[in-house]
């Protein structure tokens, strides 16, 4: 079994699925309501800040997912009280804090990335934190170099473990001046994490600005942190020596949001996002108006649908906030692969996010990926050595086939596709897509989607 596999059937599990295997009958469109909560992208995080209060937090719109998980056995394992008795609430006390053995940190790291941010609130409190090594989708080599070289800025000691790393800060961490070599939203939120308990003042320059950092930095500001989001990629955060506990309810998840509008544009379908909002979704609605997508603006959700005719084909480049999210990209690939012409979708956040488009290809797409991306088409200045493009021609007919989920947005990309297909499709592994959207399965069937979970072999 592959460490793939096993972090899809632990997902699976976590959340309550039997078995990490479906099998679904396509080629109906998805109509109908659901609702998106908390966002991964923040909950994990709010989750950690808790760990720098002198008093218990409560945070509210926390979604049923693996990561919420993975983080709650974390933080348990460091003698934090975690009450998750009322759904979507968690009670979190961490007037306890306590080592963890080692063993115990690598049982819970399971597939998620944010265990590389315990590092400022466990040095804060206990002058020392191991760390193991990290998951989260393979998308690419995933360094961990800005956090590192941000946290040696601010005084802590790194030294590498064979599973993980160890820190300390004899001195304790003091501010310091840190630009980021790209604007990259976990070495934000480590500074932010880290340097808001530091001695002294720090100024974060190239920070990311995604709006689940700015809900992040309103999290620190109740628990009495001071943090300045200046002009031009700067934040100012000045330290201050104890923070409270916080009440906070999560931002959206605008990534599930996406990934079901493209779901209803690809199937011919009709969703409604319950939760959804308007202004952090912006850049995605743009580039969903112009490939034909309809969408109305709710007072509690938004509307997507596909108006019927054939769609437009449009050319993507993913991008740090306010840029269209590289989280956004395989999902809407699915539904360009039924636009009528030649759609670009430039990748320039991650170094390898395209392996999704395999299966894609086998169900009857037509995706060319251009591994150093492409230099002619007409864009913006390329941005990174690491960009990819994906040309996809359209519109192919889809048809089932029997696919493995390579990564969380990757897999929700192959569900949407086998729901758009002819015929009955086998995916596996979808345990991994638990990480990020709750209660999927039950979602789909709200939805009117046709699908059996395939019974584990024995
Ligand atoms: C849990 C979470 O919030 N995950 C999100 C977060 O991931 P994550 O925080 O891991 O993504 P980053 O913004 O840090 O990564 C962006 C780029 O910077 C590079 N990099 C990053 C750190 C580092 O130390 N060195 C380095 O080279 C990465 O390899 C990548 O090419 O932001 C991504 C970009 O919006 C999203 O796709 C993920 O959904
Ligand atoms: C890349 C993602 O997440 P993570 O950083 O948690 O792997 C994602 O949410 O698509």
């Amino acid at each position: 079994m592959t460490s793939l596999d096993q972090d899809s059937q632990k997902s699976a599990a976590r959340v309550g699925l039997t078995s990490d295997t479906l099998r679904i009958h396509g080629g109906k469109p998805l109509r109908g309501r659901i609702e998106v909560r908390g966002a991964k992208n923040l909950v994990t995080k709010a989750m950690v800040a808790a760990l720098l209060g002198d008093s218990p937090s409560t945070l509210k719109g926390v979604p049923e997912i693996s990561d919420v998980h993975v983080v709650k056995g974390l933080l348990e394992a460091h003698g934090v009280r975690v009450d998750a008795s009322e759904p979507g609430v968690l009670q979190l006390d961490p007037t306890n804090v306590v080592s963890a053995h080692f063993a115990e940190i690598n049982a819970h790291a399971g597939s998620s990335r944010i265990p590389i941010l315990f590092c400022g609130p466990l040095l804060h409190q206990l002058g020392e934190a191991f760390i193991p090594d990290l998951g989260g989708c393979k998308i690419g080599d995933r360094p961990i170099d800005f956090h590192l070289d941000a946290l040696r800025a601010l005084g802590a000691t790194v030294e590498k473990l064979d599973d993980g790393i160890h820190l300390t800060a004899p001195n304790g961490l003091t501010g310091a001046h840190i630009e980021l070599p790209f604007p990259s939203v976990g070495a934000t939120e480590q500074v932010l994490l880290s340097a808001v308990r530091a001695r002294g003042t720090t100024e974060l320059k190239n920070a990311a600005i995604e709006p689940e950092i700015m809900d992040l930095i309103a999290i620190l500001q109740k628990m009495g942190a001071i943090i300045s989001v200046e002009p031009n990629r700067v934040i100012v955060i000045e330290g201050v020596e104890k923070l409270r506990g916080y009440l906070h309810t999560a931002i959206f998840d605008r990534n599930e949001a996406a990934s079901w509008a493209a779901a209803a544009l690809a199937t011919g379908g009709d969703i409604t996002v319950g939760g959804a909002e308007q202004q952090e979704l912006m850049t995605f609605l743009n580039v969903y108006r112009k490939v034909g997508g309809e969408f109305d603006v709710l007072e509690d959700g938004i509307r997507f649908w596909h108006p019927g005719g054939p769609l437009a084909p449009v050319q993507i480049e993913t991008d740090v906030h306010p840029g269209f999210m590289t989280d956004w990209q395989q999902p809407m690939v699915v539904a360009l692969t039924q636009a009528d012409g030649v759609s670009v979708v430039h990748e320039t956040v991650y170094e390898n996010r395209f392996g999704f488009t395999d299966a894609l290809n086998e169900m009857g797409a037509h995706i060319v990926v251009h591994k150093d991306g492409i230099a002619s088409i007409t864009r913006r200045v390329p941005r990174r050595k690491l960009e990819q493009a994906a040309v996809v021609t359209g519109p192919t007919p889809l048809h089932a086939a029997d696919v493995r989920v390579p990564d969380l947005r990757g897999g929700f990309s192959h569900l949407i596709a086998a729901l758009a297909a002819d015929g009955s499709s086998t995916i596996s592994n979808v345990g991994i897509i638990a990480r990020g959207y709750e209660l999927f399965l039950d979602k789909l069937a709200q939805l009117g989607a046709e699908y059996e979970v395939v019974a584990p072999s024995a």
